[in-house]
């Protein structure tokens, strides 16, 4: 059969079309989070129920887990800001969603069943806010206003937090008759270094400010407003993104590792990768440049 010229054009277009868009990484849609990639390599992340003071309802924390899952592998991510839309950065768990689940345990008499149902659920939420940790790319909290609760869980998964002056947090389980269960517990106490302190937070459920929350050095800078915030944090993610990716990741991952390990037990899990990484084509760029005083090597995705 003949195929006339604009035919085999259109065609061969189609294909470039086709295996350029399979080499761009595209951004799933999401229903309760904001994705965009405000500069080269940086993303942000905006929860985004803003009428519901982004309450963390059943499809977030579901789209929380897959996004940061995704992040972990897009190769054009090297660093991500995680902030929120509207007045709050979120007031924690979802509180009608969570009358949901009781409904669903009225449906089983037995105790074993009952659990089953329960340990599937706090496991999955507890997953999905563990993939931020579980995400090489560094993740930047940016807090403004309430960071209630699971709030509190979510961000101690960051690397990072930063906060506005107006900020305010509470670790507010106890006063609602549970004790934290998707990582606040866990990871807080290693956050601030004093298990005094973390233990009277827990314990009272009071609420905290942004100076409290710098002074125990739960977030390492506090910013007069959301504008400031956002402009500083997205300006260190960069920073960050700017550097070789093989070097911020691995570093992320040695950190964690290293927190949850011994100092030898770390000692050799870096002594492991970086027998591999340090012959990467990234130390010697970057070597070169700090030689050279190149201020910005360029790094091939990762
Ligand atoms: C496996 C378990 C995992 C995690 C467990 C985590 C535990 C927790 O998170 S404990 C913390 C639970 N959260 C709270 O107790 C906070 C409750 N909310 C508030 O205190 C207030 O809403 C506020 C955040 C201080 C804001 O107050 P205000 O400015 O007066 O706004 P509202 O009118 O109260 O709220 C606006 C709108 O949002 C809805 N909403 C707020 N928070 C939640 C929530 N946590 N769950 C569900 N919905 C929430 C509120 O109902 C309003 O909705 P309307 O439709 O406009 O009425």
């Amino acid at each position: 059969m003949f195929l006339g010229n604009s035919v085999i054009h259109k065609g061969l277009l189609c294909v470039r079309n086709l295996s350029i868009a399979s080499k761009m990484h595209s951004i799933a849609q999401y229903q309760t989070l904001k994705i965009d990639s405000p500069k080269e390599f940086v993303f942000n992340v905006q929860l985004n129920r803003p009428d519901k003071a982004n309450a963390m309802n059943t499809p977030m924390w579901l789209e929380i887990g897959k996004c940061f899952n995704e992040l972990h592998e897009n190769p054009d991510c090297r660093a991500i800001v995680l902030s929120a839309e509207g007045k709050y950065f979120t007031s924690g768990i979802d509180l009608f969603d969570i009358m949901t689940l009781g409904e669903e345990l009225a449906n089983h008499d037995d105790i074993a069943r009952k659990i089953k149902v329960l340990r599937k659920f706090i496991k999955t939420y507890q997953d999905c806010i563990t993939a931020i940790e579980k995400c090489d790319k560094p993740v930047l909290a940016a807090i403004h206003n309430a960071c209630i609760g699971g709030g509190v869980d979510l961000v101690s998964t960051t690397d990072m937090r930063y906060c506005t002056k107006d900020a305010w947090f509470q670790l507010k389980e106890t006063e609602i008759g549970m004790a934290a269960d998707v990582g606040t517990l866990q990871r807080m106490q290693k956050i601030i270094g004093s298990t005094s302190t973390f233990n009277e937070l827990a314990f009272t459920a009071r609420k905290f400010n942004s100076s409290e929350a710098k002074n125990i050095g739960f977030v390492s800078q506090v910013y007069d407003t959301k504008e400031s915030l956002l402009e500083n944090v997205m300006n260190i993610a960069s920073d960050i993104a700017n550097k070789s990716p093989v070097g911020i990741q691995m570093t992320k991952r040695s950190v964690i590792y290293s927190r949850d390990h011994t100092v030898q037990e770390g000692l050799d899990h870096i002594a492991d990768w970086n027998q591999i990484l340090l012959q990467s084509e990234d130390f010697i760029k970057a070597a070169m440049a700090a030689a050279t005083k190149d201020k910005k090597p360029t790094f091939s995705k990762l």
